[in-house]
Parts: C-alpha cells; structure tokens; sequence
C-alpha cells in the first residue's frame, strides 16, 4: 500500500487531491457533540496543503437517502475543519455539481474545500457496479490524486471507498495507516492476557467478531445491551431487556466453544434495571434497582451492569496485557446507567495493558465521560470497521488501496 509520505515525496504541488474521510460526527441540530473524527484527518489534509496540494475533502454524514437532505449536511462539519486547521475551508454545496466544480477549480495552491456529503448522490452507496463507477467516473474528474483516510467507512463498497481509488493514482493516508498498524498488532502478535470487552446494543453485528475473538481472545466481558441474549441463551429470563431471540442458538454454541477451547466468558451477575427506558433528552432521574442477573423482573428491562459486575470487571481487565473494547456497559448517555461505562473506561485507565477501543459510541462515550483519550493506547475512529477489521474481512477501502 503506497503511504502518503511516498505521494509527498514524489511531490503535490498544485496537484488536486481527493481525500476521502470519515466526517460522519454525532450532530444535535447543527452542533457537532463530539469531532473526534474530524481531529483524525488534520493531519493528511494538513500535510497536503503544506505541500501545496488543492485538497479536495469528501465524507459521508449519517445515512440519507441518496437526495440532498439539511438534516445531513456536512457543512458544520466543513467549518469545523477549517478551526482546527485555522484556515479557510470553502464548501461545496454539492458532490459533483456546478457548485462542487466552480469551488475545486477555485482552489489555489495549498487550500482546502470540502464537498457536501456524497450520500446525497444515489450513485455513492449503490449496489449496482455500473451506477457506482458512473458516480466514481464523476468525483475522478474534480481529482489528479486519491488519499484514502476514511478509516471508519473503509468496510463499505461505495463509490468514493472503493471505486474511485480504481481511476486515480492513490496513496493510505495517516490516519489509515495508524488504524491498521494497531489492529494488526491485534490479529498478528498480541500480548496475552488478551482480555475483549463487548457492550453496546447490536448483538447481530457483534457476533462475527466474537466467532473470531474465540480463536484469539484469553477472555471475553459482555455488557451493555448484548449480555440479555448471553442472559437468556443460559436459561436466565430477561424481563423486556434488549433480546435478540433469533440469536439464542448462536450464542449457545459460542459458550460451549469457549468451554472447550478454554476462553473465559464472564457475563454480568448484577444489573441496574427499570420499567421504562430512561429520557435522555431531559436526562429526568430514572431510579433503577440493583437486581442479581438472574432475577430480573418479567416486566423490567436491564440498562446497566450492577455494581458487583463493575468491581468484577475491574479485576478481569487489571491482569490484562492487552485490551480490546467495543460498545457501552449501559445506556451510557443517561447519568443513571453510565457507571458501568465509567468503570470499565476507569479500568482501561488504570491499566498498564495495551489498550484499543473501537466503535464510534465508546470513542464518544470515552470523551463525554470526561476521560483524557490520551489515557488509552489507541482510541479507533472505526465501529464496524474496526470490527470487520478484527474478524479477518478484505475491507473494500483497504484492498482500493492494495494496488
Ligand atoms: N442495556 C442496554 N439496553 C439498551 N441499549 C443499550 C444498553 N446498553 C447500551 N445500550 C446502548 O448501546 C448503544 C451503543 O451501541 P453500539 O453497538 O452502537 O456501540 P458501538 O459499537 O460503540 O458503536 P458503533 O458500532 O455505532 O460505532 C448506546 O447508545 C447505548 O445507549
Ligand atoms: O459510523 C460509522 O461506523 C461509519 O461512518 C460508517 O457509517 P455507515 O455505517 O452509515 O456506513
């Protein structure tokens, strides 16, 4: 894979360069709650237009449905870059239309535009090849160069990740080639104990990587939303937690292989429990109840590990060489259900293990919670990348940028 730092070598002057990034932030409105994504990709744009390259940024921003849509613009974004950057941004208001062309031919050397979020334009996401190169054929002619540096969409096949990379000489960018030298430490030669922790709600998308953790991890935590299905494959009832019934036998036979391969699964013996989901705009008291997780109400849901399962956590990641975490202990967002979160975030603090967390809710959870990012071996800007990442998969925006 070809390194940025080669394309500036071979020099950038007055070369317009796509940069593909990932600024899909949380928004409230039009207020950006956490830029930890635009922060990863100053770097790249920072070193091109140092170089004196015509830097064309382009992301997505959550997922609209291929026509323009307000709630979705990247514009604050855009004007978040040029903060950091401390230097004007212009803003496209479309992919590649007369506004996307008019603002790229205006670049002068060593200046930075970005382009309205490429999701606005069906062909971006497309299942159809043909659709998607005839997008990829329209963002070529804005560019003389691609860098890759969306880590976080580099497991989508869309035209921008994987298409357009095809048509231009390209190069990984900085923040891809971190990501992927720290996950690789992961897969090729970890440290034991290799201690997984996995949380957050999506139990479907989680459980590939826990297929492959069997065969690597020393010992693997559930919470958050997951540990209900874990709960209920052992015969617990649940009470209307978070249940993904149709995975049931999955993970029944992902506890029987951890038993005779020898990985440790531990799952929560205490949770914080309520009749209703907590409001987390108001964030008004919720009052939960500690209950032992196999005494949960049949008309309670579970929204945080317990107290008993925060210590024992702690002391299952404290002999740890190495950490992966994924996904929230709880509801983290609400102030009642955050101090399995807490915990666990604390735990990786205290550590002197080799810590990584991925997915785009921990990173934010980590950040909101007020912890000091600098604090953790590595904070990923990837959720289903880094996941996907771990499980083995060719990731379309990296084999883009094999050849
Ligand atoms: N017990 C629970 N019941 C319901 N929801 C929960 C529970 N515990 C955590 N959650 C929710 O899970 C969400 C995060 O889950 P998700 O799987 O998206 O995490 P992530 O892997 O960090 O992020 P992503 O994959 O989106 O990058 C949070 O919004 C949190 O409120
Ligand atoms: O938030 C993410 O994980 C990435 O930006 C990819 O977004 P997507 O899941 O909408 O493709």
């Amino acid at each position: 894979m070809k390194t940025i730092d080669e394309l500036l070598h071979e020099g950038v002057e007055g070369k317009r360069v796509f940069v593909r990034a990932d600024l899909n932030v949380p928004l409230d409105g039009t207020t950006i709650t956490d830029d930890g994504r635009i922060r990863a990709v100053v770097p790249t744009v920072e070193a091109l237009a140092d170089a004196g390259a015509r830097v064309v940024v382009a992301s997505h921003l959550g997922r609209p449905k291929g026509a323009p849509d307000p709630a979705f613009s990247l514009a604050p974004a855009a004007a978040r870059l040029g903060e950091l950057l401390g230097a004007d941004v212009a803003f496209a208001t479309d992919t590649v239309g007369d506004s996307a062309t008019e603002t790229v031919a205006g670049l002068g050397n060593g200046q930075v535009a970005v382009l309205e979020n490429l999701r606005f334009n069906p062909g971006e996401t497309a299942k159809d090849d043909a659709e998607r190169g005839a997008f990829a054929d329209r963002l070529a002619a804005l560019a003389d160069l691609y860098v890759g540096d969306g880590f976080g969409a580099v497991h989508r096949k869309h035209a921008s990740v994987y298409d357009l990379p095809a048509r231009l000489p390209h190069a990984a960018g900085h923040l891809i080639a971190t990501e992927v030298g720290v996950l690789k430490k992961l897969t090729d030669d970890v440290q034991r104990p290799y201690v997984v922790a996995l949380g957050g709600a999506k139990v479907s998308d989680k459980l590939g990587v826990i297929d492959h953790l069997l065969e690597k991890a020393d010992r693997i935590l559930i919470g958050g939303g997951m540990a209900y299905t874990f709960l209920k494959a052992q015969g617990h009832e649940v009470g209307i937690s978070l249940l993904q019934e149709d995975q049931i036998p999955a993970v029944q036979e992902y506890l029987a292989r951890a038993k005779e391969r020898g990985v440790e699964f531990v799952l929560p013996v205490d949770v914080l429990v309520a009749s209703e989901f907590p409001d987390l705009k108001t964030k008004a008291p919720a009052n939960p109840t500690t209950v032992a997780a196999d005494a949960i109400p049949a008309d309670e849901e579970g929204l945080d590990i317990g107290p008993e399962t925060r210590k024992l956590y702690a002391s299952k990641l404290a002999d740890a060489a190495t950490v992966f975490w994924n996904g929230p202990m709880g509801v983290f967002e609400h102030p009642d259900y955050a101090e399995g979160t807490k915990a666990v975030a604390q735990a990786l603090v205290d550590s002197p293990a080799f810590t990584v967390v991925g997915g785009g809710d921990s990173a934010a959870a980590v950040r909101t919670l007020g912890f000091d990012e600098n604090a953790f071996g590595h904070i990923s800007t990837g959720g289903g990348a880094s996941l996907e990442y771990l499980e083995g998969k060719t990731l379309p925006g990296l084999a883009a940028l094999e050849d």
